[in-house]
């Protein structure tokens, strides 16, 4: 099968600054895909070249088959963006923008279309108010709106939830993942990692313009899961496991072991020194800590 998304050692300087070093993968059909990187990682930069807004300096990028340069419009078509700013014509109402969108697609009958995308995200009651009366919610769904007028297979949201509250966050989810059941392939930026955790299955993560994972979800949290070791001991944590001593939490020593089988080592040190074990508990990684961990560069 076609990937949704496949990019090929794409490469972009601003200047000096290399925005995006050689960067390569694929989203597959159907995934729920999440791409992460701090500020500045150049995430929005390959969504931009994805949806032909600015054109890489090296590298091949196709949408469902179709490279963004040389099938431009084909690659457009399959592809729907929401983009991290507010970008809108403050003089058209919101049925008014969201059929401008479509006649930039060449639809000229989509009000049905148009009705249920209202429907769907909230907006039925707005559809004749103007933009520019919109609360920055509002306005964030007719982003979504806009990027899903032409039904694109491969949805893009860059930062969707900036500045969104927590329930149009939730109803927002809802309805992505909704499309995503339906069978579009959502690829999602997002500084919310516990979002990213919940609802995508695979992860990339860029850092200063190159990839620096990309792996399920479920294999990037269990290379550093469950290796935290929280104790409560009777006396003083004996010297000889000092090198694996992370930090102290709320009256516990909390030790970072190589693997869980060194678990095992540490026990019988601990009844060497004579010394009780009153308390004993794993520490859950979540994506938040694997996450900073590797954009600091530590190995995890
Ligand atoms: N048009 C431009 N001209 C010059 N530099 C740019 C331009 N667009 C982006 N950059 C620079 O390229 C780098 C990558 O930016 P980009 O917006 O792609 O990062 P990002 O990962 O989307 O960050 P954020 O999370 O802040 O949106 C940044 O250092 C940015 O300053």
């Amino acid at each position: 099968m076609t990937s949704a998304i496949s990019i090929d050692g794409v490469s972009k300087r601003y200047g000096a600054l290399q925005a995006l070093d050689s960067v390569s993968f694929s989203v597959e059909q159907g995934e729920f895909f999440a791409l992460l990187g701090p500020n500045g990682a150049g995430k929005t930069t390959l969504i931009s070249a994805m949806a032909g807004l600015a054109r890489q300096d090296s590298g091949q990028i196709r949408i469902m088959g179709h490279d963004t340069i040389a099938s431009a419009r084909d690659a457009r078509i399959n592809l729907g963006v929401v983009p991290q700013e507010l970008v809108f014509d403050p003089f058209f109402t919101v049925r008014e923008a969201l059929a401008f969108q479509s006649g930039y697609f060449g639809l000229r009958r989509n009000d049905a279309w148009i009705d249920e995308l209202l429907f769907k995200l909230g907006l039925t009651e707005k559809a004749n108010a103007n933009m520019r009366a919109l609360s920055g919610g509002m306005k964030r769904r007719v982003m979504v709106a806009q990027a899903l007028v032409h039904r694109p297979p491969v949805i893009v949201l860059d930062e969707p939830t900036a500045g969104v509250d927590v329930e149009l966050r939730q109803s927002l989810w809802d309805f992505v993942q909704e499309l995503n059941d339906a069978g579009h392939t959502i690829i999602l930026t997002t500084h919310y990692l516990e979002e990213a955790e919940t609802l995508c299955s695979r992860i990339a993560m860029l850092k200063r313009g190159r990839l620096i994972a990309l792996e399920d979800k479920d294999t990037l949290l269990s290379r550093s899961a469950k290796r935290e070791v929280a104790l409560k001991l009777s006396g003083e944590l004996p010297a000889s496991l000092a090198p694996w001593h992370a930090r102290n939490e709320d009256g516990r020593i909390v030790l970072s072991l190589p693997t869980l089988s060194d678990l095992e080592g540490v026990l019988t040190t601990l009844r060497g020194a004579g010394l009780e074990v009153r308390e004993l508990s794993m520490l859950e990684t979540d994506l938040e800590h694997v996450f900073v961990s590797m954009m600091s560069g530590e190995k995890i």
